[in-house]
């Protein structure tokens, strides 16, 4: 299970200040179990894992089972919480040069309608000629522009390419019960559906089949990543003490940080299979906490990677954040520097020792010249990269997230801000039903 260290916070806010938070936590816990906070029609997630049955993730399984034996290359399409859920675990999970093995024990997973670039699209076209593809077509909503013009191309591809009944087995949607042009397409053409419950936001929608169906795809173990959330979920829960209850002490750590001028929180990580788990994290936190003029920045480096170039905004910019460090305790493969007998690049000291522990000490270095150099710093520690120990970190963040969202005063489980751009990008469009908007927007270029 993952834990948390806020010890390197304290040269920058009071202990005594954030075990102040524990009846503010409380009444936001309580406001979470209840439903009688802001946004309580979207509290679907909260105890999610627990409730996730055999039957379901042998549903999935067997989809998955399907996708595999009949795909060489598995498209996810989606956009936000739509794919990032799904990639962030895939990734931190998958050999980093999974694409480029030969012998591949997995379908190869790419992801698609998470951008309305025309040489992605081209390009990812052009890949696929030659493979047996499928396609996961992922939107809650079952509108969102960006998904629907990806799938539009991927269904046509698909169907010109390995015939309409093939494609039938090999496209599957995820998507709302009823509403939507997902749901329409998917019922018409009859391919085998999931849904993405109505109380649960696309950010926290990881643990419904929106992650789960890609993540079996790609050959990881659901049961395991539940587990672990569920297990999560536990410790997370209302009745856990404050001091031992990891979510409730992020979230009055980061908000007291941020009381104190720590406007930035910058996610860590030393592996960079981790990259995508940040993605995941900022849009879980920056649309549920920036709105209503408030909410931490939420920014993210891979290192040691990023020390060569954020590193130095980071020691001697201005002082208006602090970090927060996914750290893995024990990595999955062993590789030790080889002694040179030249050593002209001085490396000999570290002959013999692990890459990991030069790693490590990279880690504890940065810590510490960054908490001298003014930046508070928490640590949240992984034993290993697996289902189980990831499955409980995306819940520790949900959970952290929801209480943060209440601690703010912002309803966490909203997005209204991100209509501005659709609302304008459909009106330079002439979308019907846009003709007033269409007028105005040219009016004013
Ligand atoms: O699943 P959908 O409805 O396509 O939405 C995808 C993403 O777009 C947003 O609605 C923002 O536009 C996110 O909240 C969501 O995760």
């Amino acid at each position: 299970m993952i834990s948390l260290n806020i010890e390197k916070t304290f040269g920058f806010i009071f202990k005594e200040k954030v075990s102040a938070y524990e009846s503010e936590v409380k009444a936001a816990q309580r406001m979470l179990e209840d439903g009688t906070g802001k946004g309580n029609d979207f509290l679907g997630w909260l105890h999610l894992p627990s409730s996730i049955g055999k039957e379901h993730l042998a549903d999935l399984k067997a989809t998955a089972k399907v996708l595999r034996e009949n795909c060489e290359v598995v498209v996810v399409a989606g956009i936000g919480g739509s794919y990032l859920g799904a990639r962030a675990v895939i990734e931190a999970l998958s050999n980093s040069f999974v694409w480029l093995q030969e012998k591949k024990e997995n379908p190869v997973i790419i992801y698609a309608g998470h951008n309305i670039s025309e040489d992605y699209l081209y390009e990812l076209t052009e890949y696929l000629k030659d493979k047996k593809f499928g396609v996961i077509n992922i939107s809650k909503s079952g509108t969102t522009t960006e998904t629907a013009l990806a799938f539009r191309l991927l269904k046509k591809q698909c169907e010109d390419q390995r015939g309409k009944e093939t494609a039938k087995k090999v496209i599957v949607a995820v998507t709302d019960a009823k509403k939507g042009a997902a749901r329409v397409t998917a019922d018409k053409e009859g391919y085998k559906t999931f849904v993405i419950p109505d109380n649960v936001g696309g950010r926290f929608s990881v643990l419904t089949p929106v992650g789960l169906l890609p993540i079996a795809v790609a050959g990881f173990d659901i049961e395991q990543l539940v587990a672990g959330a569920a297990d999560m979920e536990k410790a997370c829960g209302a009745d856990v003490p404050f001091a031992e209850n990891p979510a409730a002490v992020y979230a009055a750590t980061r908000n007291e940080l941020y009381k104190n001028g720590k406007k930035i929180e910058i996610l860590v990580n030393f592996c960079p299979k981790l990259h995508y788990v940040s993605e995941w994290w900022k849009q879980l936190y920056g649309e549920s906490e920036g709105k209503e003029n408030k909410g931490i920045f939420p920014a993210s480096v891979d290192f040691s990677t990023d020390l060569h170039s954020m590193g130095q905004w980071i020691q001697e910019g201005e002082r208006s954040i602090f970090e927060t460090v996914i750290s893995v305790d024990k990595v999955n493969h062993k590789l030790a520097v080889p002694s040179d007998e030249a050593n002209l690049d001085g490396l000999n000291f570290l002959a013999g020792k692990r890459v990991d522990e030069v790693n490590k000490m990279a880690e504890l270095g940065t810590q510490l010249a960054h908490v001298d150099g003014g930046v508070p710093n928490m640590r949240i520690v992984l034993p290993e990269l697996s289902e189980y120990n990831i499955g409980g970190l995306l819940y520790f963040f949900e959970k952290a997230c929801g209480i943060s969202g209440y601690l703010l005063g912002v309803n966490p489980f909203n997005q209204p801000g991100v209509e501005a751009y659709k609302k304008n990008m459909f009106a330079l469009l002439n979308k019907p039903g846009y003709e007033e908007e269409s007028k105005a927007i040219q009016a004013r270029l």
